[in-house]
């Protein structure tokens, strides 16, 4: 912390061009972006990527039954043809950039979020609150409470950019629907009726968090953001034509390829619990590179804080859940991979 209490800036550390990282951003052998996990040949890896879908075509069995399979495989795949137009993608990537690129440190620290509590709105750069990360993250970020509406304030979002609030506030309204859409195909993917994860999840919180990952000296010890799944329901994901992104397949850390016009879907633990853990939520991370900063914009879909959420199959294999409690926890004790969510499954 510095003496006005704000967390460090990972940019602000990146720009003093040191060629090592601070020992804070050090992840240990274990975790490391090249540390050996299985015996699987690399090479078999490198060609896959979670699939791409069409969400265009006229045969729906056929999206049920490609959604259904990436869903159980990889618990994540891309979208084209999903109705976004690709001016609003290219947009909020461009205002999220200016942010970090265009302002100065003054002016972001105008819109700092609060650093004693979990996932508040505005510029921050540590997941968990201050004392509780054990290795930091290699990453600044924006966070935006969009919906529902009562939590919408475009004040707390930057102004030095003329279109930044109308850009997120479109960008927020058309997530939803995506999302909407996404989650009753996924519903009858598994026989339910359409609307059941959503009636599960109820009215969305939805958030909208700007990742920027400066390029980073060390980039073989750090990591961008440590391996995790998404609290929430279901989590829609942009990014620039940097990799970075990684998910977590049969033993292996996986590259999504970025695609400018796609856009990447990642179930979340209510999901899993949801649908009683045959989807499961994909186990991700971010790693960094030495030479080009990157940025992702992910919109995450959640349930209310009070609302109780449990398996739409019998028997249950996950205890019912209040999502605030799940948060707390989460926040708590820190993501480790899929930790939190392996902590409701119900011993028999
Ligand atoms: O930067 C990315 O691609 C991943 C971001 C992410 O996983 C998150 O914000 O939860
Ligand atoms: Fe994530």
């Amino acid at each position: 912390m510095s003496p006005a209490g704000e967390p460090v800036r990972v940019q602000a550390i990146a720009q003093t061009r040191n060629s090592v990282v601070p020992p804070q951003y050090v992840q240990p052998p274990e975790t490391r972006p090249a540390a050996k996990l299985t015996h699987h040949h690399k090479n078999e890896a490198a060609e896959l990527s979670p699939p791409s879908i069409n969400l265009a075509g006229e045969d729906t069995g056929r999206l049920k039954d490609e959604i259904g399979l990436a869903c159980r495989d990889w618990g994540a795949f891309s979208v084209v043809n999903h109705g976004v137009p690709m001016e609003l993608l290219d947009q909020m990537r461009r205002v999220g950039k200016s942010f970090f690129e265009e302002c100065d440190m003054e002016q972001k620290l105008k819109y700092s979020c609060d650093p004693n509590s979990p996932a508040s709105e505005g510029y921050g750069s540590r997941m968990l609150v201050a004392d509780n990360d054990s290795v930091l993250d290699w990453r600044d970020y924006f966070d935006h409470h969009t919906l529902p509406l009562s939590r919408r304030n475009p004040a707390k979002w930057p102004h030095y950019q003329p279109n930044y609030r109308e850009v997120v506030a479109e960008y927020s309204d058309q997530m939803k629907v995506l999302a909407q859409r996404l989650l009753g195909l996924i519903s009858e993917s598994l026989g339910l009726p359409s609307s059941c994860i959503e009636e599960a999840i109820g009215e969305f919180c939805q958030n909208i968090t700007v990742s920027y990952y400066p390029p980073c000296p060390q980039p073989d010890l750090t990591l961008g953001l440590q391996s995790h799944s998404d609290m929430g329901a279901i989590t829609l994901l942009i990014q620039d034509n940097v990799e970075g992104l990684q998910v977590f397949k049969d033993g292996e850390w996986i590259t999504v390829r970025p695609l400018r016009d796609g856009i990447l879907v990642l179930l979340a633990d209510q999901t899993e619990i949801i649908t009683n853990g045959k989807y499961r939520s994909c186990q991700h991370r971010a790693i960094t590179n030495a030479e080009r900063a990157r940025l992702s914009v992910a919109t995450f879909h959640d349930p209310a804080k009070t609302r109780k959420v449990f398996p739409a199959f019998e028997p249950p294999i996950y205890h019912e859940v209040m999502y605030g409690d799940y948060v707390s926890s989460w926040y708590t004790k820190g993501p480790e991979g899929k930790r939190n969510i392996d902590a409701l499954l119900i011993k028999y």
